[in-house]
């Protein structure tokens, strides 16, 4: 469970600030799939990376299981988060980077080959990373939110680039991880698969919450989730008529 309250972040010169997040709360439910939508440079990864501790708030608060996650004491137990499909370091290879983030969390080393198999990496687990696709990236970063087997996982934009195959493996991942009683949490412009996968769906503009609830619930009278998110943010509406889309 991850709860977020009244979570403020500002950006930028006090005269012309930008507002990602501007008192956002939410509780974010255990067992449960949750996706974050928003136009681009909205504020989801900036609300991420406040659930996750990455990123200090201005105001509000973000626990996990009921704590600050630096207060707990073995943080990896608690969350596993992907944020970044760059955060590697590029010399190292798959292999070594999920055996120095074992280290870190206590997990032994024969875990990480499991976790290798799972992701579908043994072939390339030995490459550096720097010769990684993008794809390949974001199974390395999937691998990495498992090594501690955490109760709560935070994912940005992870089916990137993913093929076909990666694409129905993520899915069937975090329908799993859902159902095992995991509170999960994804960005995504992907508004079909949302609208096929999800539990929950939060919209965010203008620095808050506009839409929230199951996938009915967010599409009300909608025919579809596209139609529903133009709906609650008029500005992307507003962008197609400009750019003579619609
Ligand atoms: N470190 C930073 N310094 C200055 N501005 C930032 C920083 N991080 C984010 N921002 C700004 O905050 C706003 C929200 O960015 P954020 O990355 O959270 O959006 P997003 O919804 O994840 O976007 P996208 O869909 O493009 O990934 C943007 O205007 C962005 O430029």
């Amino acid at each position: 469970m991850i709860e977020a309250h009244s979570l403020t972040r500002t950006f930028g010169a006090r005269r012309r600030p930008t507002v990602p997040l501007a008192g956002v709360s939410h509780l974010f439910g255990d067992g449960t799939l949750t996706y974050l939508l928003g136009l681009n440079g909205t504020g989801k990864s900036t609300l991420l990376r406040c659930l996750s501790g990455v990123l200090r708030p201005d105001s509000g608060t973000a626990q996990v299981d009921g704590r600050e996650l630096g207060r707990t004491d073995a943080p990896a137990r608690h969350l596993g988060m992907y944020l970044d499909a760059d955060a590697f370091h590029p010399g190292h290879s798959g292999r070594r980077h999920l055996r120095w983030l074992a280290a870190q969390t206590g997990v032994p080393a024969h875990a990480v080959e499991a976790l290798l198999r799972r992701t579908g990496l043994e072939a390339v687990a030995d490459r550096p990373v720097r010769g990684y696709s993008l794809g390949m990236r974001q199974r390395l970063g999937i691998a990495s939110t498992l090594v501690g087997n955490p109760r709560n996982v935070i994912l940005d934009e992870p089916m990137n680039g993913l093929d076909v195959a990666g694409v129905l493996w993520l899915r069937g991942l975090l329908r799993a991880w859902a159902d095992e009683g995991r509170c999960v949490i994804v960005a995504s412009h992907d508004l079909a698969e949302v609208e096929a996968t999800a539990d929950t769906v939060l919209i965010l503009e203008g620095g808050v919450i506009v839409a929230r609830g199951t996938v009915d619930e967010v599409r009300g009278p909608h025919a579809n989730l596209e139609t529903a998110f133009l709906a609650h943010v008029p500005r992307a509406a507003g962008a197609l008529r400009v750019r003579g889309a619609a």
